[in-house]
């Protein structure tokens, strides 16, 4: 990346999130901002939903000095560690933890949102006009937005609220695992819209840090081409694409593919929680390796099926099998993720799921569980639960109409 270097200014990059993967990102971006000051600042900010956290006696971060519970945000900037949602894990000494989310995203041009999806809406609602207006970013959420009229990306819905263009980032990656720099791969999804030839010239004033509204054209997720107007990133910046995405993300033990498909990525990690849930409760009833794998097999299809029908204007089928994104999330998920687990011990011990989300889980969210109910909302509007038999039977075990012993008949059906 040293061809970036006369560029006058550099990237700010903010992390909006700290939860298990919200730290982890933070993390790797912390690391490479550190490795790359000539397109990044060095210092990053993460936005941390305040709480209080109590350190035990016997922990190594014990200081008499700090007793009774403590701001989130002023133990991990001491410690260097988010004692809460990712323990044992050092961050680097540049990433700054920051309770106050306007401070946070106010001189960003690159911002990264790391939320449980059940936030995302109101945290944007908090920072609307309070961001840099040719800021860009990219999603790492896993989910779907879906309300009143229809379902949406989360990466468009982010755009949309903050006017801003937004990619996603989704792939095999358990946030623990890649903490610990065990090796992973990722999908990087970034396909800002195109300068609209037909449309007025831009205009830029003399000073280059004014630069008027332009109109791009965009092709959204039902196919049409509208033209959107965004913000043009100030000429003094390294522009925003694949490479500096690939510099700010990979490192050598997360190894990160950029491609165009934002539906593709987006999808897939939102309907794979679903799927995990379902993975889960049969392994909870010992039924063995075959029957998870009959799961997984169709759960993938049903998740090819709902990006084709609704989002087959713009989706890459070939992101399903060939990406991070797709099936190699959908295993990892699969084999050790939350809603996997969670859904394993609901069935072995006999409790709600919710209940061992609060028991196992200290404040980190399962994301499958809103996922499979909104999922259902969606695809009962459409009249086509029985499209999706395996969606279907999740939402329906989840609701108590269901039990786990129906899955194989219902889903033959
Ligand atoms: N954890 C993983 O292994 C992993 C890996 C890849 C992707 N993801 C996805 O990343 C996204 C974020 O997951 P995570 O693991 O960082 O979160 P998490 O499950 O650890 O959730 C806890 C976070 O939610 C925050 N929170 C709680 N109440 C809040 C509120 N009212 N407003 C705002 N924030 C609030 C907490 O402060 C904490 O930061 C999810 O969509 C998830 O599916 C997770
Ligand atoms: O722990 P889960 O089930 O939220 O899944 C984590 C990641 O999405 C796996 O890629």
């Amino acid at each position: 990346m040293g061809s970036l270097a006369p560029y006058q200014r550099k990237h700010r990059v903010a992390v909006v999130g700290s939860g298990n993967w919200g730290t982890a990102i933070a993390k790797i971006i912390a690391e490479n901002a550190a490795a790359n000051t000539a397109i990044f600042e060095e210092k990053v900010d993460m936005w941390v939903f305040e709480e209080k956290v109590e350190i035990a006696k016997d922990s190594p971060h014990h200081d008499p000095a700090f007793t009774g519970p403590q701001n989130l945000t002023d133990v991990i900037n001491r410690t260097h560690e988010n004692v809460k949602y990712l323990p044992g894990i050092l961050l680097p000494a540049n990433l700054h933890a920051n309770p106050s989310i306007e401070a946070a995203v106010k001189d960003a041009t690159i911002l990264v949102f790391n939320l449980p999806h059940q936030f995302i809406l109101k945290t944007c609602e908090q920072i609307k006009g309070k961001i840099l207006p040719y800021a860009r970013g990219i999603s790492c959420i896993k989910g779907v937005d879906v309300n009143e009229e229809g379902i949406n990306l989360f990466s468009e819905t982010i755009g949309k609220t903050l006017g801003i263009y937004c990619g996603a980032l989704s792939g095999a990656n358990i946030a623990n695992e890649v903490a610990q720099e065990k090796w992973s791969e990722t999908s990087i999804a970034y396909d800002p819209p195109h300068l609209d030839s037909k449309a007025p010239t831009p205009q830029r004033s003399p000073s280059s840090s004014q630069v008027d509204l332009v109109h791009f054209q965009h092709r959204d997720t039902s196919g049409q081409f509208s033209t959107v107007k965004l913000q043009a990133l100030p000429s003094e910046y390294p522009p925003i694409n694949h490479d500096v995405l690939k510099t700010l993300f990979h490192r050598p033990y997360f190894h990160v593919r950029v491609v165009n498909d934002v539906a593709g990525v987006s999808i897939s990690g939102a309907l794979k929680n679903i799927v995990a849930l379902a993975a889960g409760w049969v392994d909870g009833m010992g039924w063995g390796d075959n029957a998870k794998a009959a799961v997984m097999r169709v759960g993938l299809m049903e998740m090819v099926r709902f990006g084709d029908k609704f989002f087959g204007a713009t989706i890459d089928q070939r992101t399903f099998t060939e990406e991070s994104a797709g099936v190699a999330d959908l295993i990892t998920s699969c084999s050790g993720g939350r809603n996997f687990r969670c859904a394993k011990h609901s069935v072995e011990r006999n409790l709600p799921i919710e209940e061992i989300e609060k028991t196992e889980l200290n404040g980190q969210k399962l994301q499958g569980t809103l996922t499979a109910v909104e999922v259902n909302n969606f695809l009962k509007k459409q009249g086509m639960e029985d499209q999706f038999p395996l969606f279907t039977a999740v939402h329906r075990i989840l609701e108590g109409n269901m039990q786990v012993a129906e899955i194989p008949s219902y889903i033959e059906r």
